[in-house]
């Protein structure tokens, strides 16, 4: 069985990633692709009852760090790892990338200890111990005015969304920081244009990137 194909989305609360999970999803199983979607925190019972924590509770950002990362230990093993062995596609809105971006810039919470929960929850795979990362990250760019605007009487604010601007612009450099770091895994969709022209973004990303090629599971 080959390996399945791992995409992640990311971006600042409001960029407008989750608007393009329908059609994504719809892509990839017009290509009879089986499609695992999910999400960050969350995706298991257990992962779940830890976002409603993260997501509404004041905590300091150690606390919080190591939810986000028990939760995503418990989703690696009980969904994402399973999927991509059986060779599906893993559709997850949100990955490691928004810790380093929300707890690391937003927070300004040490990077390196980050760094070293990442090697405990995602280190060890195969027999040269790698970590696990997404082949794919589509990172959904756009200017924290924008995106408070965009949210603004969308939906009612949770503890994130309630932050202010200075927040966001650090978690956008957050972002910015990681994709430069690890540019062969990044795509940078720029999410100030309308919803048809950010489609035509991330559809053009998957094809140049092979995502949509028959069950081979990409390159990386
Ligand atoms: N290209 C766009 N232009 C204008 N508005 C948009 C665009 N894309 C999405 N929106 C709107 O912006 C709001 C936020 O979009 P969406 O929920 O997809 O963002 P998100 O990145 O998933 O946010 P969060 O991470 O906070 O859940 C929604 O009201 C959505 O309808
Ligand atoms: C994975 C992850 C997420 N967050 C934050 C980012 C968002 O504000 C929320 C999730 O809400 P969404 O509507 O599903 O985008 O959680 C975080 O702070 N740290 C993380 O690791």
């Amino acid at each position: 069985m080959s390996e399945g194909l791992f995409l992640t989305l990311e971006g600042i609360d409001g960029a407008g990633k989750s608007s393009h999970l329908d059609a994504m999803e719809a892509l990839f199983k017009a290509r009879g692709r089986t499609v695992v979607r999910t999400r960050e925190p969350g995706g298991t019972p257990l992962a779940e009852t830890l976002r409603g924590l993260v997501l509404e509770q004041a905590m300091d950002p150690l606390t919080e760090s190591l939810l986000v990362f028990a939760a995503r230990r418990d989703h690696i093993v009980q969904v994402i790892e399973p999927a991509l062995a059986r060779g599906d596609v893993v559709l997850c809105d949100r990955f490691t990338d928004a810790t380093f971006a929300y707890q690391g810039a937003g927070r300004g919470f040490d990077t390196q200890l980050l760094s070293t929960l990442e090697q405990w929850v995602q280190g060890g795979r195969g027999a040269a111990g790698l970590l696990l990362q997404p082949h794919i990250t589509l990172w959904f760019d756009l200017a924290p005015e924008i995106a408070a605007e965009r949210l603004a009487g969308a939906r009612l604010p949770d503890k994130f969304e309630s932050q202010p601007v200075e927040f966001f612009r650090r978690v956008a450099a957050g972002y910015a920081a990681r994709a430069a770091a690890d540019a062969p895994r990044f795509v940078r969709i720029d999410a100030s244009q309308t919803r048809d022209q950010v489609w035509q973004q991330v559809e053009t990303a998957l094809v140049a990137r092979g995502a949509l090629a028959p069950a081979t599971g990409a390159a990386r």
